[in-house]
């Protein structure tokens, strides 16, 4: 196992160290800078807003470099989090150094890493993203038995000036390769820099939204990442972010994430996939399909859904994706390969069929058959999403599910197995619960669970009254009504968000 973490690896550190990321002590950092003739350190941190922050260090002898890895730096934490007072703002940053990548962008060879947020007595910031996060795994593993891994799905838009070569359909834009999309080669670009800083990454393809107005084309784009410790997820995530949007800028092309660039075209989610992992092997299905405790880790998350979308759709633009027609959810249900669902189970390798052999009736041998691959999928969340606190509301929501003895017998009756659109089961339709249609919404449904969240001290109660103030603020109750065919209205909110988190 290891050893095949290690062989083929592309992540620089992984290659020249000789062994997995989470194995890195202080010892292989230094003799990282110090065999690459690396000049800087960057600290990086996830602000507030989402983004990766940084702190730059010259590394002016060993001993400066080994006192900054043993001890972290100082910060202001009241510039990067609201709710820290400027009275008591400072806080320490100690770097993660599972995390540490050789910047790609830099002019002067630059070792960036991860950094945890610390408080004045040493102890980790309880209000801080990545140690809620933390906190909720480890409350999943003790209470479950079984360790949460997870993905997220990245979709983007990539926005350039238009092009008449080879003009592409409207909205038809799968899996489109050049000539008839433009901007492939970014995307692998992306795709590589990613795995060589670290990223686990599954594939890179277009994806469907795809249309142009007089002067531009709006191309949608999609990179998946292969099921890992959640941590790690949401950073994976993060730096890729900021690595396409670093792209973006070098080939002076706009980079959005956001949930909603025009009504009627496709919409960019955040979809999580969720596995259940116990020494080594996946749980959510066995040989016959789902298991049991797959469909109460669905139940779960059902319950929870309507307040999940406070943390997973957090500005105005997010509900005019979540509408229906669009590959996106509105109702809180689940079923197999249909996308109007809330949690979709996908394709998983069930069949014992032997594909390869089939395909390749030369191949000699036996061919090994790989299970493990099943996921389940919670569509709602879209590129706006707080990743930290929604993949740690997701990894609660699971763990209720599982501990939950109904769970089942609620998962059965949110089962659908048909398009919900269709007219002929509008009853079913109608029982089923719909997901908030406002910021507004979802502050009231997660005020209604915000005991659920700050149970056992993971959620902080200042952290859920900041998201309540924040979703409140945007007084966008009725919105998609109010705006209903009002283009420009709706492209002036749509601009205002187009970098947000
Ligand atoms: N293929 C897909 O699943 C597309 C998803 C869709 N873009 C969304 O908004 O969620």
């Amino acid at each position: 196992m290891r050893d095949l973490e290690i062989l083929m690896n592309p992540n620089k550190l992984v290659k020249h160290l000789k062994k997995p990321a989470n194995e890195f002590t202080k010892y292989d950092i230094i003799k990282f800078i110090d065999d690459h003739h690396i000049e800087m350190l960057n600290f990086r941190y996830v602000g507030e807003d989402g983004k990766l922050k940084t702190l730059n260090f010259v590394i002016t002898s060993k001993d400066y470099l080994e006192s900054i890895l043993s001890t972290g730096e100082r910060v202001d934490g009241s510039s990067l989090f609201s709710y820290i007072h400027a009275g008591f703002s400072d806080l320490y940053v100690i770097p993660r150094f599972r995390t540490a990548f050789v910047n790609p962008f830099t002019e002067h060879p630059t070792l960036d890493i991860l950094c945890s947020f610390y408080t004045k007595d040493g102890y980790p910031l309880e209000s801080a993203p990545e140690y809620i996060l933390k906190k909720a795994s480890a409350k999943f593993t003790k209470d479950t038995g079984y360790n949460f891994k997870a993905m997220g799905e990245l979709e983007y838009y990539l926005i350039s000036e238009k092009s008449d070569l080879y003009p592409s359909e409207d909205q038809k834009g799968y899996h489109e390769a050049s000539p008839f999309t433009n901007w492939e080669n970014l995307r692998t670009e992306a795709l590589l820099i990613i795995a060589q800083c670290g990223g686990k990454i599954k594939y890179g393809h277009s994806e469907v939204g795809n249309f142009s107005t007089d002067t531009h084309m709006y191309e949608q784009n999609e990179i998946e990442f292969i099921p890992v410790d959640p941590e790690e997820a949401v950073e994976q995530l993060i730096i890729s972010k900021w690595i396409l949007r670093m792209l973006g800028k070098k080939h002076n092309v706009v980079i959005s994430f956001a949930p909603k660039i025009t009504v009627g075209k496709a919409g960019s989610g955040l979809h999580i996939h969720m596995m259940l992992e116990k020494d080594d092997k996946n749980y959510i299905a066995d040989d016959v399909g789902l298991t049991d405790i797959a469909k109460k880790l669905i139940a779960g998350v059902l319950t929870h859904a309507q307040s999940l979308t406070a943390f997973g759709n957090t500005i105005p633009t997010s509900y005019l994706r979540l509408v229906p027609h669009q590959e996106a959810p509105t109702m809180v249900c689940w079923g197999d390969s249909n996308r109007s669902v809330l949690v979709r189970v996908p394709l998983g390798w069930i069949a014992k069929t032997n594909m390869i052999k089939d395909a390749n009736p030369q191949e000699r041998g036996s061919v090994p058959y790989i299970p493990g691959k099943q996921t389940v999928e919670l569509r709602s969340p879209d590129g706006s999403a707080d990743l930290y606190h929604l993949m740690a509301g997701v990894i609660l929501a699971a763990r209720d599910g599982i501990l939950d003895e109904d769970a089942l017998d609620k998962a059965n009756k949110l089962y659908v197995n048909f398009n919900i659109f269709d007219e002929k089961y509008e009853d079913i339709f109608n029982a089923l619960k719909k997901l908030p249609n406002s910021c507004y919404e979802s502050a009231e449904c997660l005020e209604k669970d915000r005991k659920f969240y700050q149970k056992d001290g993971v959620f902080p109660e200042g952290t859920i009254d900041g998201f309540l103030k924040r979703l409140k603020c945007f007084d966008d109750k009725n919105m998609n009504e109010r705006l209903f065919n009002n283009h420009v209205e709706i492209k002036k909110l749509v601009d205002d968000y187009i970098h947000h988190m």
